[in-house]
Order: C-alpha cells, then structure tokens, then sequence
C-alpha cells in the first residue's frame, strides 16, 4: 500500500494522473485512495502498543515489552447453540467467509459446509465456498463420530483467521456431504479439530489442524479452553488468562497414541462421600456434550439420586427433573476437580418432560471415560503441546 507522507510526492501524483493543482482547486474533484490488507501482517496487539509508546516518547511497562517480543495470541468466543450447552459454537473466518465452527478437542479434521454440497443439504447454513484455484488434488477426507453422525468430501489450502490468529495456508475439508444429525442442525457450519494430526483423516496425506499449523509462532504452544455453563465462554490460542480461573492450574501429562487429549483420573468422589481410589482412563473432549465414566462410578453416582433409573427406552440413565443432584469430584494430578450438582442435569428427555436426563452416562463401548462439556464447563483448560509431552492443565472457574 502505497502512503503519501510528503506534499511533493501528492504533487507528483497529480502529475501522474494528469491533474495540475490549479485545475484541481478550480474543479475541486473529488478522489478517494482504497487501502488494501498488508497480506502478511501478523497481529500482535502489545507489538502495536509499543510502537505507540516509544513515538510518544512515553516509557514501556515490561510486560508489555515482554508481549510484544512473543508470537501472535487471539481469542474467540464460545458460545452454546442452544438452552441445554448441546454443542458451542466460535465465529472463523475460512476464505474471508466468517463460519459458525464446533471446536472440537476430540477430532483432528477441520471441515466446513459447503458449495459442493447439494442445496437441500446446506439450507440454514453459512457455507464455504470452493476455489478451484485452490483445491489439494486427489485428498479427500471422510470422518465418523461415536454417536453415529459423520461427513465426507474434498480438500482445499486457504486462509483461517481465529480470533486474530491466522493459519495462512489451512487444509480446509470441504463437505460434499454430511449425515442427517449435521444436516439437522443448523447452527453448526463445521467443526474445528483440535486434538492431535496423528487421526486427522485426510488421505493421502493427512492434514494438520489449525492449532498444529499455528502452535510454534505462537506466543506459547498452548490453547486454553473456558466453557461456560448456559452462558458464552472462550477459547484462548497462545497464553494463559489468570482471570478467567481461581486457585492454581494442576497439570498431568497426556498420553497421545490414540491422538486424543488423553489422561488418567486417578480417582472420584460422589457429593461429600469419600474419595474412591480407582484408575480412569479419560479424554478431554469439548466436541461431546456429556460425561462418559465406568459403570461402577455410574452405578455410585445416581445411587445418590432419589428416583433415577437406566432407562432403556431412553438410552441412559434418567431422574426427575426436580432431583436435587450431588457434586461428582474426579482426582486429576492430586487434585480435587468438582463439577456442581446442577451441572449433571442435562435436559428433559423430551421438550417439557419432568423426566430428565443425566449428564453423567455410562461409557461402555467406547474404550475410555470422555470428560466431555458436562465436566468442561465448570474449568479452564490449558491444552500445551511444547513437542514434547504434551499436558492438560486443570482449573476452577
Ligand atoms: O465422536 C468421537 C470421535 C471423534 C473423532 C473420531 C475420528 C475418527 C477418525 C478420526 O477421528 N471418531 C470419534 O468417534 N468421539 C466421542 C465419542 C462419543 C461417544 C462414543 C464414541 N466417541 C471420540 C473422542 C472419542
């Protein structure tokens, strides 16, 4: 972009297109100069604030040196799609298209509506529409979730921008169909993987997620995940925010081999009952709405629930919604990490049942415990992935 800092070179200009400053006065024309975005600014909000600083000749606190001197950092909001926190959704912006994405910490692909979908298929979404230009030849990806829903299409590398953060050149996986669970609902324009490459499934070549493109640039190989209960929260990409928890932040390392956040609860407690010492086997995962445990802790939870029953017809376990429900406390790194009652209701079965359904459930069948949004909601997360040994930090909100 061109900037004129001097009157000569405004002069020369008119001279180049023909103008002379007296014709100019005389027909006082009007004439506007169109900025274009720097393509390859990176923002760094304290960087900006420095240069102000120092031109105003004003001295420049330490922290804010120290800031300026790491990488990009950027937020983006949470918010939940519907009354019951079902799934949270954060604006992106994918080929200058702002998208209403589901991140997903227990999935690896990012994929989008769009235009290569048949119309009936994408009504009520924002889509994603396809350049050729810049299409991955001959990658298509296709995924299935554990509650049966899934979505398949091609590959295109363009420009993914969350909360200020850009991934240049993103592998975006354009849908060319998507199952009936997607297609239902409409708030939801993709999902946003963020767990590890290793299960992204891009064939050929499997893709990176956006975290794994941006991680090194920025100011900390990390994301911190605040979900909030009925309300919108954040997700936080390169620092930690020491206001949005209390107390300290405990960390346990993870295990990667499955390509989850994955990690060992080395306990539980139901209410103000006792600590029970006992092994789980957990992923974190924002990408799942409930809290998936053992039988035995289950069986142990809704002992305490006066009228709760595993309800076939209904698929889980069930209580009425006037149920006064007990904390349930998982040992996380040798700390107590709490979920209140009231979080562990999750909805009436169906809309204005008295009858409602736990946001505690039974995992059998699916290999490990998932400390989905029911567990999420009340902590923030820090995921940090330094190359090595990735960890899970663990807060109260
Ligand atoms: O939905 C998934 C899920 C995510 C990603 C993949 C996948 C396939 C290929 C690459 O990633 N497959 C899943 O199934 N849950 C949650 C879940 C909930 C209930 C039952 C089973 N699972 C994965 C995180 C555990």
């Amino acid at each position: 972009m061109h900037h004129f800092t001097t009157v000569a070179a405004f002069v020369a200009f008119l001279g180049l297109v023909g103008a002379s400053p007296v014709e100019l006065t005389e027909r006082k024309p009007t004439f506007s100069i169109h900025q274009v975005e720097h393509k390859r600014f990176a923002k760094n909000g304290p960087a900006a604030m420095v240069k102000t600083l120092r031109k105003y000749g004003k001295e420049v606190p330490q922290h804010v040196i120290s800031a300026a001197a790491a990488g990009p950092t950027g937020s983006v909001s949470a918010r939940p799609a519907d009354a019951y926190d079902s799934e949270y959704l954060c604006p992106v912006s994918v080929g200058g298209s702002t998208l209403n994405l589901d991140f997903d910490t227990g999935s690896a692909d990012l994929w989008v509506y769009s235009s290569l979908q048949p119309t009936a298929q994408r009504s009520g979404h924002d889509i994603y529409t396809v350049d050729p230009t810049k299409k991955v030849s001959g990658s298509t990806w296709k995924i299935s979730y554990g509650d049966g829903s899934g979505a398949g299409g091609t590959v295109y590398a363009d420009k993914v921008v969350v909360g200020g953060v850009t991934a240049t050149s993103q592998a975006v996986e354009a849908a060319t169909s998507v199952s009936a669970q997607f297609q239902d609902d409409t708030d939801n324009d993709g999902l946003l993987g963020l767990a590890f490459s290793s299960i992204n499934t891009v064939s050929p070549n499997p893709a990176k997620t956006f975290f794994d493109n941006v991680r090194t640039s920025l100011a900390a190989p990390l994301f911190a995940v605040t979900l909030k209960y009925h309300a919108a929260g954040t997700y936080d990409f390169g620092y930690i925010d020491t206001a949005k928890y209390t107390g300290s932040i405990t960390y346990v390392n993870v295990k990667t081999t499955n390509g989850f956040w994955e990690f060992t609860s080395t306990g539980y407690a139901v209410g103000s009952g006792s600590t029970v010492s006992t092994s789980i086997d957990a992923i974190a995962d924002t990408g799942t709405t409930l809290l998936y445990l053992p039988t035995a802790v289950v069986k142990a939870y809704y002992a305490k629930v006066t009228g709760s029953s595993n309800s076939a017809s209904y698929g889980g376990y069930v209580f009425p919604c006037s149920a006064t429900l007990p904390d349930f406390t998982a040992i996380i790194g040798g700390s107590r990490q709490t979920v209140p009652g009231k979080y562990i209701n999750y909805a009436p079965v169906t809309d204005g049942s008295s009858t409602c359904f736990g946001g505690i459930q039974d995992n059998t069948g699916i290999g490990f415990s998932i400390f989905g949004d029911i567990f999420l909601k009340s902590k923030y997360v820090v995921h940090e992935n330094r190359g090595s040994t990735p960890r899970l930090g663990f807060a109260q909100q």
